[in-house]
């Protein structure tokens, strides 16, 4: 159990075996895996806000992919100091208060209220923060947390026009969900949500997104499969012109409508970037605006922008020594029982860098599937640690695999769905119904190594096994995505 010792200069210092930082989906995953494998011992779970997520409604959607609810849990007491015990396992002390510094040779760390925590494991989760085009400026915002929702809100209210900058999550899920203002969509790619899906995929969206009743159940539109080499995509492509992050859903939760009921498409900018921004006042509408000047010689006048534009790792805390970070993406790298560079502190979710050999099917992107599995698996490894025990890496670091809904359709991406790292030597199946399914195999030498599911998602499972065995599909040549064939029960 905690203890209260002496922390030098009259200090009183606190001591607890287990200190996790960050009250993410991956500091919450980690205190709760901690407590199940030893709820003997002491855990503290330090977080700045009182609002901690928690995964909820945990549902398998294939047999390593599930899908599950994010929830925000209010912490019962909030007065600061004083510690709560009763939204988390029995075993796990929860404080509101901010990491400032780790000090790893004598294993405390100090907090921005000034207490000294000593610690025998530490796991730092805290997150990461945007990262926008133009900082400190009130007119250029970020999306991250509630805080941060409820100013999109405000500014919404009182807003003609937005620009929104970005091509990846969120900028995809604003694109669709922001209505009733103009809302002018800066893409720098020549097909929309390139993080996610390919240029078919993103023409499979559009359709959706310019249909006016989006999908039709009733819509008898034929499937088409098409085989298509890397080549044949490439020649295609060209030749057409203060918290935790928000959990899933988060825009059902709020309204994010302008005053114009009449607009409810974004002008997409294709293959475009923001080159300056200029504030000037408006003396007609009596505010100040956002000049937006775009590489492409065109202005738009604002009334504020969205950087939807990616995310940094987030530690504004010192240590010493300091933590290993990585070159390109300056998160703390952890190794493959997310160990950081300092054998007792380890690290999981956004914050951290995957920095180990990593499996052929799997590959690190900052979401709260992997914020989840590298929390459950740095609870693991530390009290692994503790007690003495040899761990393994868990089987769900094999392949990569992520649910989520883009445009209004459910969509399963699983291994290297978009051919990443794979060169130039694969091949595409594909299968498409408008406005009803895409469905995409990627193929090397004959083995299925990535898929992206829209639409109809029952082929996930039969994909994970295909993946992970690598099965030479050859024999089955296009049948393997031909409608009117079972392929699933034949791999089942
Ligand atoms: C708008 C939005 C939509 C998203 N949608 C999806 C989606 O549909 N699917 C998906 O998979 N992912 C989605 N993500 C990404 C996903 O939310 C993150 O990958 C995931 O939440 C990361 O979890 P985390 O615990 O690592 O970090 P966070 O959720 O950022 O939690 C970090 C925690 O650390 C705390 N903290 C930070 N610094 C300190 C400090 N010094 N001291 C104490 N506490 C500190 C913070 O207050 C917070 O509680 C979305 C993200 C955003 C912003
Ligand atoms: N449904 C889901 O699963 C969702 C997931 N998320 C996650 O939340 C996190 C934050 O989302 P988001 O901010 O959308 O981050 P993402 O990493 O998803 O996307 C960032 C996008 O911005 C582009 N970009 C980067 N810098 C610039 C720039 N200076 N000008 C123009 N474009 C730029 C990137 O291009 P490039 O890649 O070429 O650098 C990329 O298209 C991500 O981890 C994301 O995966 C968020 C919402 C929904």
């Amino acid at each position: 159990m905690e203890k209260s010792i002496e922390g030098g200069g009259g200090v009183a210092a606190e001591q607890y075996t287990f200190v996790i930082v960050g009250g993410g989906i991956a500091g919450v995953t980690c205190a709760e895996t901690t407590a199940i494998c030893c709820p003997k011992e002491s855990i503290l779970l330090l977080t700045e806000s009182n609002i901690i997520k928690t995964v909820a409604n945990l549902e398998p959607v294939a047999r390593y992919l599930y899908k599950f609810d994010v929830l925000e849990r209010e912490l019962a007491n909030t007065t600061g100091n004083s510690e709560s015990r009763n939204v988390l396992a029995p075993a796990i002390v929860t404080q509101v208060d901010s990491l400032q510094h780790v000090d790893a040779k004598e294993k405390f760390i100090i907090t921005t209220k000034k207490k000294k925590i000593y610690y025998k494991y530490l796991c730092i989760c805290t997150g990461g923060r945007p990262r926008l085009i133009e900082k400190d400026n009130p007119l250029i915002i970020g999306i991250r947390d509630t805080d941060s929702v409820l100013v999109l809100q405000n500014k919404l209210a009182n807003s003609k026009t937005v620009v929104l900058v970005g091509n990846g999550g969120i900028a995809s899920e604003l694109a669709y969900e922001l209505k009733g203002l103009k809302v002018h969509w800066v893409v720098k790619d020549n097909h929309i949500a390139s993080t996610f899906i390919d240029p078919g995929a993103a023409y499979f969206f559009q359709q959706v997104m310019d249909s006016k009743d989006g999908v039709t159940s009733n819509d008898t539109s034929e499937s088409i499969v098409k085989r298509l080499r890397y080549d044949e995509i490439v020649a295609s492509e060209n030749s057409s012109k203060k918290g935790a992050a928000l959990g899933p859903d988060w825009h059902r939760h709020f309204d994010l409508k302008g005053s114009n009921s009449s607009i409810d498409k974004p002008i997409i900018h294709f293959k475009s970037l923001v080159k300056s921004t200029e504030e000037y006042f408006d003396a007609e509408q009596n505010k100040t605006l956002l000049k937006v000047e775009l590489n492409t010689g065109e202005i738009i006048v604002c009334d504020f922008l969205v950087s939807a534009t990616g995310v940094d790792p987030r530690y504004d805390y010192s240590s010493e020594p300091k933590f290993e970070l990585d070159i390109e993406d300056h998160g703390i790298k952890v190794n493959e029982m997310m160990q950081t560079s300092n054998e007792y502190i380890y690290a999981a979710g956004d914050v951290c860098t995957a920095a180990w050999d990593k499996a052929e099917h799997w590959f690190q992107m900052r979401l709260w599937t992997q914020a989840r599995q590298m929390g459950s698996m740095a609870g693991r490894s530390m009290t692994a640690h503790h007690l003495g025990e040899t761990i393994y890496q868990d089987f769900c670091f094999e392949l990569f695999g992520h649910v989520t809904q883009l445009f209004g359709l459910p969509v399963i991406l699983l291994g290297r769905y978009n051919g990443q790292c794979l060169g130039t030597n694969y091949e595409i199946l594909l299968r498409t119904t408008p406005g009803h399914e895409y469905i995409k195999f990627i193929l090397q030498d004959g083995k299925l190594r990535g898929a992206i599911l829209i639409g109809n998602t029952e082929l996930a499972e039969m994909c994970e096994n295909l993946i992970l065995n690598g099965i030479d599909l050859t024999p089955f040549g296009d049948d393997i995505l031909n409608p009117d064939i079972d392929i699933d029960d034949y791999f089942d």
